[in-house]
C-alpha cells in the first residue's frame, strides 16, 4: 500500500484533538502526507461547515483520500461534508463502526467529536481506521455505487427500487 493522504479539520470545539490527530497520522508509516485545512488555534472561530467543506472538496477533487474532522460533536462536521458529491463521511467513536464506515461504506472521512470522545480512544480508533481498506469486489460494493449512482442522476425515484 503506498502512503495515504489525509486531510484534517477542525471548528475550535476541535482543534486540540485535530491537532494531536494530525501530528499521530504524520507519524504513522502508512501516512505520506497530512493536510490540515484548519482551523490552527482556538482563537479561529470559523464554523464547523465551512472547514468541513473545504477539507471535502479536496477529497473529492482528489488531493486526499482521507479525511478527520472534528467539532464538538462531530455531526456538524459530517452534515456538511457529506454535501459534497462523491464524498461519503460518518461520525464514528466505536471500533466496529470504524471498521465498517471503511468495508461496508467506502466513506473517506471520520468525523468525531471532541466532547464526546477522550484524546487516547479516538487515536486508538484513527490508528485502526487507517488500517482499514474497501474491497470494490465485496457484496458492499454494489450498495455503495447505489449511493454514487444516486448522486450522478439525482434521481427522485431510486428509494422505489431494490
Ligand atoms: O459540534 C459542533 C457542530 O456539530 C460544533 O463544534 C459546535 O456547534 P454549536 O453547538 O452550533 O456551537
Amino acid at each position: 500500500m503506498t502512503g495515504l493522504t489525509v486531510a484534517v479539520a477542525a471548528d475550535n470545539a476541535g482543534v486540540r484533538l485535530k491537532n494531536s490527530l494530525a501530528e499521530l497520522l504524520g507519524g504513522d508509516h502508512r501516512v505520506a502526507d497530512v493536510l490540515d485545512f484548519g482551523v490552527p488555534d482556538e482563537a479561529d472561530d470559523r464554523a464547523y461547515p465551512r472547514l468541513a467543506l473545504t477539507a471535502a472538496e479536496a477529497i473529492a477533487r482528489g488531493e486526499a483520500e482521507r479525511g478527520v474532522l472534528i467539532c464538538g460533536t462531530g455531526i456538524g462536521m459530517c452534515i456538511s461534508a457529506n454535501k459534497v458529491d462523491g464524498v461519503r463521511a460518518t461520525v464514528a467513536h466505536d471500533s466496529y463502526s470504524v471498521e465498517r464506515s471503511i468495508k461496508s461504506n467506502d466513506c473517506q472521512i471520520l468525523t468525531m467529536g471532541s466532547r464526546v470522545i477522550g484524546p487516547e480512544l479516538a487515536k486508538r480508533l484513527v490508528t485502526e481506521w487507517i488500517g482499514y481498506t474497501f474491497d470494490p469486489t465485496s457484496a458492499s460494493a454494489a450498495k455503495v455505487a447505489y449511493i454514487t449512482d444516486y448522486e450522478h442522476h439525482h434521481s427522485t425515484s431510486a428509494a422505489s427500487g431494490r
